[in-house]
């Protein structure tokens, strides 16, 4: 670590040795740490934009010349960074980041390097389709071994291995996962390529996001990115940011912020933090699914929806459009009629994965989407006349429903009972992986057990309802009382 300060320092960065250290810290590995009570609003260091490795810094696109880094792709996705930081390590001693890039890990826990079995673990849960193994190995295969070997001044022969191996781009790709930032350029800037399309094609977003130091602080919950978002992350501002990769995140424990100005970026304290404590960035508060995937660590705190026990309360459970159709149409589910509705859905704009959280609200989008798929034929060509989903009114109808796909959802996991979970992390030993496949697949098993026990009050409520005489007029709304209630969406 000493190297890479004097390496930080050396190369214009300014750190704060009396406010900030560098330490273990026992399951999180390196994090910094607050030597004595710092101020909200203090600058424990500061960094030239120069310092940052990104495709904008790196040597490599102009030596490799643009016009054909663009013929290979490799302005698109992270293919052309993961490239950018092989060749720099393969520099040895002349590159620039080659002491920061030494101090980076080359072992990860997330997904991507488990094992067949230890991934069987994670059967059902939001992981699984998102590893993008396969397509990260398609970049490599496609465009950076080809790439690399038009250009043997560049990339000597005795260097592929080991510098440009699977392996490595893999270990590489880990590194932008867990430690990128998002870093705009600041407005007028040139791009080295700006007439072409730069947008990222990430299964993969960068790890962090920064903020515009002249402009209003971003709050936490818009400074959140979702999947959408990282697909149109541009590639150009993907950036490995030394020292400020060293914080470490827990869920609702951000002290501190990177903020972005011209020709530096500057670490801020977002609040006063005691000496001794750790000084936190924030990846965003995920759920653990994603924490998992990106860094290979869990958020493990009291949750209000877990009466205190410990769980992750950005938790969610996603639900696919076709489990729906499957558990509302059964054995018709592709026949004409429903196609044609689905296709309707899809083309306005509708969901094809819900999200279930711990909030006691159901998203209204599933109930409108089961309730199309209800419809008459009157009723859906009036509805597709008008182009307006169902509303999403609950009935016992769709109540019954809502349970078929949680529990079908809920089968879908390696083991079904949440109890089994709850004994195994108390009482089993196991590897580090195997134990973190559980914590995930459990958080998510205890979203669905939260949301068929709302569903069975609200049957309760909608029994009732039809016992004082309104039977089959009266509905309960979605806000899960009966009659006129406004609200859009189902509560617990
Ligand atoms: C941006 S880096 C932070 C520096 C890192 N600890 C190191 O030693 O280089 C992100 C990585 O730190 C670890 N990490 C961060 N926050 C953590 C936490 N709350 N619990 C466990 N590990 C954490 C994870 O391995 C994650 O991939």
């Amino acid at each position: 670590m000493d190297d890479f300060v004097a390496w930080f320092q050396h190369n214009g960065g300014v750190l704060d040795t009396s406010m900030m250290g560098i330490t273990d810290f026992p399951g999180s590995g390196r994090g910094a740490v607050a030597l004595q009570d710092i101020p909200e609003n203090h600058t424990i260091f500061t960094l030239p934009r120069s310092l940052t490795l990104s495709t904008q810094t790196s040597t490599l696109p102009s030596a490799f010349g643009f016009e054909a880094w663009r013929k290979h792709k490799l302005n698109k996705g992270w293919v052309g960074l993961i490239l950018c930081m092989m060749w720099e390590e393969a520099q040895g001693n002349q590159g620039k980041w080659i002491t920061y890039l030494a101090s980076l890990p080359t072992q990860f826990d997330t997904p991507i390097f488990w094992s067949d079995e230890e991934l069987q673990e994670l059967q059902g849960t939001t992981v699984v389709d998102k590893i993008g193994r396969v397509e990260a190995e398609r970049d490599y295969h496609e465009k950076l071994a080809p790439a690399i070997k038009t250009r043997p001044d560049l990339f000597p022969f005795d260097q592929i291995d080991p510098w440009y191996t699977l392996h490595r781009y893999h270990i590489t790709g880990s590194r932008i996962l867990s430690r990128s930032f998002n870093v705009e350029r600041w407005e007028g800037e040139v791009e080295q390529d700006a007439e072409h399309d730069t947008r990222a094609n990430t299964s993969i977003g960068s790890a962090m996001d920064i903020d515009d130091s002249v402009g209003e602080a971003v709050d936490e919950e818009n400074s959140e990115r979702d999947s959408d978002d990282e697909e149109v992350e541009d590639a150009l501002d993907i950036a490995m940011v030394p020292m400020a990769d060293i914080l470490n995140a827990r869920y609702d424990s951000v002290n501190a912020k990177l903020f972005y100005e011209k020709h530096h970026l500057h670490m801020v304290t977002t609040k006063p933090i005691k000496a001794g404590e750790q000084i936190f960035n924030t990846y965003g508060d995920l759920p653990n699914s994603d924490l998992l995937r990106r860094y290979g660590h869990v958020d493990l705190v009291p949750c209000p929806h877990l009466k205190g026990a410990l769980g992750n309360p950005q938790d969610v459970v996603e639900i696919r459009a076709d489990l729906v159709i499957n558990a509302v149409c059964g054995d018709v589910s592709n026949d004409e009629t429903h196609r044609e509705r689905i296709d309707w859905w899809l083309d306005e704009g509708g969901d094809d994965v819900f999200i279930i959280d711990a909030d006691p609200i159901f998203p209204e989008a599933l109930t409108s989407f089961i309730r199309l798929l209800l419809l008459t034929q009157e009723e859906w060509e009036k509805t597709r006349e008008k182009r307006r989903p169902p509303k999403a009114k609950l009935d016992l109808q769709v109540s019954l429903l809502l349970r078929r796909i949680f529990e079908k959802r809920l089968s879908s996991y390696q083991s079904l009972d949440l109890e089994v979970d709850v004994k195994l992390l108390a009482f089993g030993s196991f590897t580090l992986n195997k134990k973190h496949a559980i914590i995930v697949r459990l958080g998510e098993k205890q979203i669905l057990a939260g949301a068929l026990e709302t569903l069975r009050l609200m049957d309760a409520a909608l029994s009732d309802a039809g016992n004082n005489g309104s039977k089959g007029k009266r509905r309960v709304a979605s806000g899960g009382t009966t009659g006129e209630g406004k609200s859009k969406r189902a509560r617990h």
